[in-house]
């Protein structure tokens, strides 16, 4: 050894150093490795797996995870979009007795027409967290469970209740389709490289589903959810709001008198889509400003007819922050009966 003092490198305990395999990491592409063999244990522990489960994982990366869920079900399918992972996992199971179980699809999961699988099991990319739960959730025919790493905050959101802070159109969105309840905390020191933030495992079990048209409910949830925390009275009171379900109801109404128009429509589809209308606090508080003004071309008949709705099924001093999901369903269906539409 040149120069200096020799010094005695610790050993680092096998169990605790991640295979790697010399592989730097994409912050980008949210790599960020389960280096925790006990806690890659409890995952796949407490994900029930069953020896016949054909199982998803969602960036198997350098394949820690992967290896478990290869001995506890009966096939993997790993789908990965960086290639130099694909590689890595190829030769890390290559002449192993799991390599005829996994079948590795290279790509953007987002993008990938996902086979049959019985259990989604994933230590997932965070920045694609709500796009991939709605993919999983609308994917047929619906699988068991997942079991799914979750930037906290996130995970949180997703097993809110009505009155917790945070409670949102994410938890109502998500609990329409499943039942969602919290596993494990994980703190960031159980991964190459740390994250910035911790992380919740949580199981989503798709269930049965309140039928809703899926246009309407989203329509409907955006304003709601537009002040969480003001009465639905006020935020039904909005100019912007107001004129959007009025132009709807007149187009609506002017389908339903010209059948002719409604081929034309359907083709440009144009006419009823509701931008994303959610505000921040101060463009909301010019809003409620002019909340009892008539908004340009609504009718204050048409504004009684809203607030009617409200006001007959004792929602008009109700807040989005603490309705049940229940309650805006019933909500929901009794504009659509009074002909107010979102989509
Ligand atoms: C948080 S790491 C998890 C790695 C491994 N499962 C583990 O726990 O050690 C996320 C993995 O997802 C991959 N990934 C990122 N975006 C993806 C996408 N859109 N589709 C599929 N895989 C993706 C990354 O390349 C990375 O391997």
């Amino acid at each position: 050894m040149a120069g200096g003092k020799a010094r005695k490198e610790k050993a680092k305990p096998a169990a605790q150093t991640p295979y790697q395999g010399g592989i730097s990491f994409h912050k980008s592409k949210g790599q960020h490795i389960l280096k925790n063999p006990l806690l890659v244990d409890s995952i796949v522990q407490k994900s029930g797996i069953k020896a016949t489960d054909v199982i998803l994982e969602v960036g198997p990366g350098t394949g820690n995870l992967t290896k478990k869920l290869l001995e506890a079900g009966k096939k993997v399918i790993a789908v990965e979009i960086d290639a130099r992972m694909v590689l890595e996992l190829q030769r890390r199971f290559q002449g192993t007795p799991h390599s005829n179980r996994l079948q590795i699809i290279q790509g953007d999961v987002l993008k990938t027409e996902l086979p049959y699988f019985d259990i989604c099991v994933a230590n997932i990319p965070y920045q694609i967290s709500s796009p991939l739960t709605f993919k999983l959730l609308h994917h047929k025919p619906a699988f068991r469970c997942a079991i799914i790493m979750f930037q906290k905050e996130f995970a949180m959101r997703l097993i809110a209740q009505p009155g917790d802070k945070l409670y949102c159109r994410l938890t109502v969105n998500t609990q329409r389709l499943a039942q969602v309840s919290h596993l494990l905390k994980v703190g960031r020191n159980n991964f190459r490289p740390p994250p910035k933030v911790d992380s919740s495992v949580v199981r989503i079990e798709p269930r049965k589903q309140f039928e809703v048209n899926e246009k309407e409910w989203d329509g409907f949830l955006r304003i709601c959810f537009n002040r969480k925390n003001k009465t639905l009275g006020s935020i039904f009171r909005q100019k912007k709001v107001l004129s959007l379900l009025e132009k709807n109801y007149k187009t609506l109404q002017a389908l339903n008198l010209d059948p002719a128009l409604q081929g034309a429509m359907e083709e440009t589809n144009n006419v009823m889509d509701f931008e994303d209308m959610e505000m921040d606090d101060d463009e909301a508080d010019d809003e409620m400003e002019v909340e009892d003004g008539n908004a340009e071309g609504e009718t204050s008949e048409f504004k009684e007819k809203v607030l009617r709705v409200l006001k007959d099924n004792d929602f008009e001093n109700e807040r989005s922050s603490k309705l049940k999901l229940r309650e805006f369903v019933t909500l929901l269906s009794e504009f659509c009966k009074a002909g107010i539409h979102f989509s």
